[in-house]
């Protein structure tokens, strides 16, 4: 039996709306034999990514993405991002959404504050606001006179610093986050959640795919989990990450063989309502 719910978030307006959204991948693979040996030519192989995924994301919401490897997280956002071929459904932004690292478009041999100049430049920054603003973006990076150097030759925790750094010197009304948080030391991480933290008290929507569960649960109001392409929950990111780590501790004890059946997965998350609002299947 299922029980559909409505999840109704009121108060701000929706920023980012996603509507059955599904992304499928053709790729070409080799193909083989019942006896598991290669034979000639190739086969294509469809790769559901994305099976239909709602939500509405309101302003002022930081959102983690969580799920196990290959379940969609990327996928999404750049779907979200407008990155991703869609092969169904439709996305909504009220503005268009930096994707981190990928919309910073930085050259490797120019030096870190030639990139600050044209990353700046490349999210809507005047001249004068770069001028004003450069020291202070050098300085948020922390990578010192490394600033100076070209890129090329960042360790690739300093390139994501000066990446994060610039992505997120000018607001954007929707910031897409995917897994930068991981790649940089303790100390920046704590500065970068704090930035995030800063960018939704500004108005801005945020969302954070990581695997590091800490990092969202420091940053993030909401949460997404998404496994095999499904949304599966959807909600206070107390109670999805409750729910992610539990079913990731009842796989552990299935192998160990110390629990007799499978973690049953929660939800999946349908559709929308016709007031925008998630509406939630379990079963
Ligand atoms: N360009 C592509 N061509 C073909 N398949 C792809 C492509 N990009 C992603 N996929 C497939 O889509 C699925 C989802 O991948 P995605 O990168 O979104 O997962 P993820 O949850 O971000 O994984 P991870 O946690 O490992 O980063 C995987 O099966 C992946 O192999």
């Amino acid at each position: 039996m299922s029980e559909r719910t409505s999840r109704r978030t009121g108060g701000s307006p929706p920023t980012v709306v996603v509507d059955d959204l599904r992304v499928t991948f053709e790729v070409q693979v080799g193909r083989h034999g019942g006896d598991g040996r290669r034979r000639r030519g190739t086969t294509r192989q469809r790769v559901e990514a994305l099976k239909g995924i709602s939500a509405v994301v309101h302003r002022g919401e930081a959102v983690g993405i969580v799920g196990r490897n290959g379940s969609g997280k990327s996928t999404f956002l750049r779907a979200i991002a407008g990155l991703s071929p869609v092969s169904g459904g439709a996305v909504w932004a009220s503005a268009t959404p930096t994707l981190l690292g990928v919309n910073a478009a930085l050259l490797p041999n120019l030096s870190g504050e030639r990139n600050i100049e044209l990353g700046c430049l490349a999210i809507g920054m005047t001249p004068k606001e770069i001028r004003e603003r450069k020291d202070e973006i050098a300085e948020f990076s922390g990578i010192g006179d490394a600033i100076y150097r070209p890129m090329r030759t960042y360790s690739a925790g300093m390139g994501s610093r000066l990446k994060f750094a610039i992505a997120t010197a000018k607001v954007p009304e929707v910031l897409l986050i995917d897994e930068a948080l991981n790649t940089g030391d303790a100390e920046f991480r704590e500065r970068s959640q704090e930035r995030i933290r800063q960018l939704q008290a500004e108005a801005g929507t945020v969302f954070l795919v990581s695997h590091t569960l800490a990092a969202v649960e420091d940053t993030c109001t909401r949460t997404m989990w998404i496994h095999d392409g499904e949304l599966r929950l959807d909600g206070p990111t107390e109670e999805v990450l409750g729910a992610y780590k539990d079913y990731n501790a009842g796989w552990r004890h299935f192998r160990a063989g110390t629990r007799r059946e499978a973690p049953r997965l929660p939800g999946p998350v349908v559709g929308l309502d016709r007031s925008f609002s998630a509406v939630v299947e379990r079963s």
